[in-house]
């Protein structure tokens, strides 16, 4: 990245990307600026994992540049704790034990509201509170890129709105940038400075949301949004709708 772009965290240039005979991104161009909460929406199987992998390094691309920060981390749909470490231990899984590293851990365990479960075993947590631990395992290191790859999909639909909300707070204090990665669109509308939606292997939208927060998902701001993105989609809106949109 050069001079002129540190405000940007993320910058992808022509980025194609193909399996066999199957282009799955098309010459992509995305830029994420540093603190920007990005969300990417898409249709089952449009590439927003291969993008995320591009993103790790887990993927090398056919064509195009990619430029990203060195600390980035990342949190998937299921929690991938070691199950024989226990909470504290995982949070920090991969670092040196030293004071500072562990005073680091337990603040981040507290900030995800887990502090008295800093020595419990993962498989004594439930789906909800694994998935915090994961968070703070991923925000301890101070990213300047998280990446969310469906991080609330397995959650109970109480869960999931609490753990979008402390992202949303958590994400507000530490401002990395992110990329999240979702099926569910007031989710996107809910958390997102910018929805893009991924499709046949190009952005087809990239939508703005300047909206205050906390947000209202019955403001007739956030309900424009809304619809906007499910007609992206290929979705017809109306009140009783089921939003989380899953087209296998
Ligand atoms: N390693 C691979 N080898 C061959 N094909 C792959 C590989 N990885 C992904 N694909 C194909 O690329 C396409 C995009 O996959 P990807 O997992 O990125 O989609 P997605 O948008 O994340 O889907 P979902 O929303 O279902 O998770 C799919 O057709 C998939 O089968």
């Amino acid at each position: 990245m050069t001079a002129t772009d540190s405000l940007l965290a993320v910058s992808l240039s022509g980025v194609r990307k193909s399996f066999g005979d199957k282009t799955v991104l098309d010459r992509v161009d995305l830029e994420i600026r540093r603190g920007e909460f990005v969300v990417l929406l898409g249709p089952s199987g449009t590439g927003k994992t291969t993008l995320l992998r591009l993103l790790l390094g887990q993927e090398r691309p056919d064509d195009g540049e990619i430029l990203v920060p060195r600390q980035r981390t990342v949190v998937y749909q299921e929690p991938r704790l070691v199950p024989s470490k226990r909470a504290l231990s995982n949070v920090v899984l991969g670092q040196p034990r030293t004071r500072q590293v562990t005073e680091d851990g337990r603040r981040a365990l507290d900030e995800v509201d887990l502090a008295d479960k800093h020595r419990a075993w993962p498989a004594t947590l439930s789906g909800g509170e694994a998935q915090r631990v994961a968070l703070a395992r991923a925000l301890v290191r101070e990213p300047e890129l998280l990446l969310l790859d469906e991080p609330f999909a397995a959650l109970d639909a109480l869960t999931r709105l609490r753990m979008q909300d402390l992202v949303g707070e958590l994400v507000a204090r530490h401002r990395p940038a992110v990329l999240l990665v979702t099926h569910d669109v007031d989710e996107a509308v809910r958390l997102a400075d910018r929805v893009l939606v991924l499709r046949d292997g190009r952005f087809t939208r990239d939508l703005g949301i300047d909206l205050p927060r906390p947000r209202d998902r019955t403001d007739p701001a956030t309900l424009r949004h809304r619809t906007t993105l499910l007609a992206e989609l290929g979705v017809r809106s109306n009140p009783s709708e089921e939003s989380h949109v899953r087209h296998d």
